[in-house]
């Protein structure tokens, strides 16, 4: 049930790819049931190691099945598994650790892989494993909440927290193959679903105004779990990040954009030490806050904020700063940013919808009278 509504859970039409070029081009999956198709799971397993990272919600759902089809697919190889707590708060050094304890208690060798699954807490830290064992050995991101499927499993940004900031420790190191069973979606908590529409709406938000209308149009669909309507928001949010990491894999320029609402909305995460919203609801917020510097800084209108701000609340997402986060502590946390440089912070801003770019230089007392004024 998703906000007293009852989700459908119809089987999506079809399956659908998105390719992501570049140096080390792979391809994104996206249907129903992927996650029984050894031979697509298979597929990009060079050796003869496989590790699945789970965690506690998602192995008594996911792992078997997969552990199955891939055994099927493969009766040659050694699969191990490794579950570890589920949440951000366990997205840290001591949890990378017990991921290396596995790959090593398995043996893998240099051609094995990591299969990555659950959501972006999963997909970050077994990909910053698989970056690390080794010196890199592959990964399969398996994504099984929405906001993974439609970003984290895509573009190899891979990392666990620390108590100082936000994936402060990482590695990029793109996966081999994304695979996003779409059926996933139907055991997925209502609040985690709706968290993931907060960086679906980000890329209409930076690059694609119309596909703000889209969503607009079709929200109780997809909050209600239209399988079509949610496969179509995946693959058309897979789209625009493979476009842009295609591009710039490293984040030199324009992959930035991706982090529109994150300098406020990481800050708000580690200010709240990883416990309370979670990370599509502070990047919701955070969405709302860059939009309103904008404004402040006379780059964009307030009209524009609003209709971001409305869309957000038709998904039930957040767009206030929590009561009692202290502005500088925010302001301190925005410093150890990643996009922060020594002459100053740098913010995802917007000229308008559709329209985000990257600015120098940002005065803190701008930034602080936005958060100051809630
Ligand atoms: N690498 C990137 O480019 C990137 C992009 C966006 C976000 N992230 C990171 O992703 C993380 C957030 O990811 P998330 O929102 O997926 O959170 P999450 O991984 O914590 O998953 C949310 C909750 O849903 C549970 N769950 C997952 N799949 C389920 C399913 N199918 N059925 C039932 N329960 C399920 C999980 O156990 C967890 O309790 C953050 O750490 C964020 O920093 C990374
Ligand atoms: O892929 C990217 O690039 C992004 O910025 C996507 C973000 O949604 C994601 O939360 C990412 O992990 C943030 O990266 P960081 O470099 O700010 O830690
Ligand atoms: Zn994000």
């Amino acid at each position: 049930m998703a906000n007293g509504r009852n989700r459908r859970r119809r089987a999506p039409m079809s399956l659908r790819n998105v390719q992501v070029g570049g140096a080390r081009p792979y391809r994104i999956d996206i249907g129903a049931d992927l996650l029984r198709d050894g031979a697509l799971l298979a597929q990009s397993l060079r050796g003869r190691h496989a590790l699945v990272v789970s965690d506690n919600n998602v192995a008594p759902l996911y792992l078997q099945r997969t552990v199955d089809a891939l055994r099927a697919a493969r009766p040659d190889i050694r699969i191990a598994s490794h579950a570890m707590p589920a949440g951000e708060q366990e997205k840290t050094l001591a949890r990378f650790g017990n991921a290396i304890d596995a790959l090593a208690a398995l043996g893998a060798t240099r051609d094995g892989c990591v299969y990555a699954l659950g959501g972006g807490v999963v997909g970050d830290l077994a990909g910053f494993a698989a970056a690390c064992w080794m010196r890199g050995i592959d990964c399969v991101q398996l994504p099984t909440t929405l906001l993974a499927m439609v970003d984290s499993s895509v573009g190899g940004k891979t990392a666990v927290d620390l108590p100082q900031g936000k994936n402060l420790v990482g590695a990029f190191h793109p996966p081999v193959a994304v695979i996003a069973d779409t059926a996933a979606l139907a055991t997925l908590p209502a609040r985690e679903l709706r968290a993931g529409f907060a960086e679906v709406i980000k890329y209409g938000a930076i690059v694609d105004a119309p596909f703000l209308d889209w969503l607009a149009a079709h929200s109780d669909a997809l909050l209600d779990g239209d399988a079509d309507a949610l496969s179509e928001a995946i693959a058309r949010s897979c789209a625009h990040k493979a476009a842009i990491v295609e591009r710039d894999p490293f984040e030199h320029g324009e992959r930035a954009l991706l982090n529109f609402g994150h300098t406020f909305g990481h800050a708000i995460e580690t200010a709240q030490e990883y416990g309370t919203l979670n990370h599509g609801e502070a990047v919701a917020i955070g969405m709302v806050l860059a939009a309103r510097l904008s404004t402040a800084l006379g780059m964009a209108t307030d009209t524009d904020t609003m209709i971001l701000r409305a869309l957000l609340q038709r998904f039930d997402l957040p767009t206030q700063l929590p009561a009692g986060l202290d502005p500088d502590t925010l302001l301190a946390h925005m410093r150890l940013d990643k996009k922060a440089q020594a002459s100053g912070l740098r913010f995802v801003l917007w000229d308008g919808l559709g329209r985000a770019r990257v600015v120098a230089d940002v005065p803190e007392d701008a930034v602080l009278g936005v958060l100051r004024s809630g």
